[in-house]
């Protein structure tokens, strides 16, 4: 039996990635938890004939509790999106607190499940949890997991303009660093199969990666940002966690961990001077089995996106960090 759960399952992202998650012949119990309209969400979405059964849950009555209790994996989507002109770290005074609260429900009715942080600022968001994780006396840092997956996502699309291959899938990119802008690095030189990319084409396409979720909020016009690809990216994320844990072998897939709590992850912590970081990390039964260190194989180009990301990403960890541990006086 596997239960997972959507925290801010009413949102833009919330609604199709619980629809993807109802569909999925991998989940056995779907719960859904927002601060409104899970009614309607769970009504509308409990009529489809798939196996997962699901159920719909508000605050009031201890709502956030009932709806955790027993997750195998809580996915959490939940927390205002960003507007045109806003950074992602501009989220940070509303979403942090809304991680933070939702982490310590996790903490006390289901301290075992794996926890999916799809809220922004994930560069802090998710060691805002793992700083509650730890004061509760829960933290296992191979079942916390930031989703970049949206990042690798958008590498794939892109890189198909250039390489022409019809399956954008077929081309494995390792995306790494955190998640906003200068952060994001991918490794196209990494690549497998391995790919050509003309220099003059380079940039653009780095830029395109990295500036990927700006081109949505724009376009969105005040609208919000990223909903159906962030759901796609988000179901696709959770089903290869499903997967490990089940036993399936071989999966691999880039993922904000927190890197001395993982296999291999501390020497990639001491060469980024980052404890929070995106590597392609192995899954597997318990969770973050191994992490990759690809930060050694980048070529001289991607050394110089590397240290751009390194100075960005400490300042948003340690910003996560303090939140819980000097929480600010309200
Ligand atoms: N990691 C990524 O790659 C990625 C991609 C896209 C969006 N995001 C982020 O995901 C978040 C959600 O985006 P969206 O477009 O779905 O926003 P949205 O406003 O459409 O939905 C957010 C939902 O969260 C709910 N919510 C607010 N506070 C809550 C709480 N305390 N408990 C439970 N639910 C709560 C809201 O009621 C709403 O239904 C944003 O922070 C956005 O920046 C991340
Ligand atoms: O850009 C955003 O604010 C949302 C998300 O992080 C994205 O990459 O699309």
């Amino acid at each position: 039996m596997v239960k997972v759960v959507v925290a801010g399952a009413s949102g833009g992202i919330g609604q199709p990635l619980s629809l993807l998650l109802k569909i999925s012949p991998l989940v056995d119990e779907l719960s859904l938890y927002d601060v409104v309209n899970t009614p309607g969400v769970t009504a509308d979405l409990s009529h489809i004939s798939s196996v997962a059964q699901v159920q719909g849950f508000l605050p009031a009555d201890d709502g956030m509790k009932k709806a955790f209790k027993g997750a195998d994996v809580v996915v959490i989507p939940a927390g205002i999106p960003r507007k045109p002109g806003m950074t992602r770290d501009d989220l940070f005074k509303i979403n942090a607190g809304i991680v933070r609260d939702l982490v310590k429900g996790i903490a006390e009715v289901a301290p075992d499940a794996y926890i999916l942080i799809i809220s922004n600022p994930v560069n802090s968001t998710v060691p805002i949890a793992a700083e509650v994780l730890k004061a509760a006396g829960k933290f296992n840092p191979k079942k916390l997991f930031g989703v970049t997956t949206l990042d690798v996502v958008r590498a794939e699309t892109f890189v198909q303009g250039i390489t022409g291959e019809k399956d954008p899938q077929k081309t494995v990119i390792p995306v790494i660093g955190g998640h906003s802008g200068e952060t994001i690095v991918p490794l196209f030189s990494q690549a497998k199969p391995a790919i050509n990319i003309p220099q003059d084409k380079l940039d653009a396409l780095t830029n395109r990666v990295q500036f990927g979720g700006d081109e949505v909020v724009k376009a969105k016009d005040g609208a919000g940002s990223a909903t159906l690809s962030m759901a796609y990216a988000g179901f696709r994320f959770a089903e290869k966690i499903i997967k490990a844990v089940k036993g399936e072998k071989g999966i691999v897939e880039p993922t904000y961990v927190y890197l001395p709590g993982v296999e291999g992850g501390k020497e990639i912590a001491e060469a980024t001077g980052c404890d929070f970081f995106s590597v392609p990390v192995e899954l597997g039964t318990e969770g973050a089995a191994k992490a990759h260190n690809i930060v050694s194989s980048a070529n001289d180009y991607e050394k110089k996106l590397l240290e751009a990301c390194y100075s960005g990403l400490k300042g948003n960890i340690s910003k996560g960090v303090e939140f819980v541990k000097n929480p600010p006086s309200k």
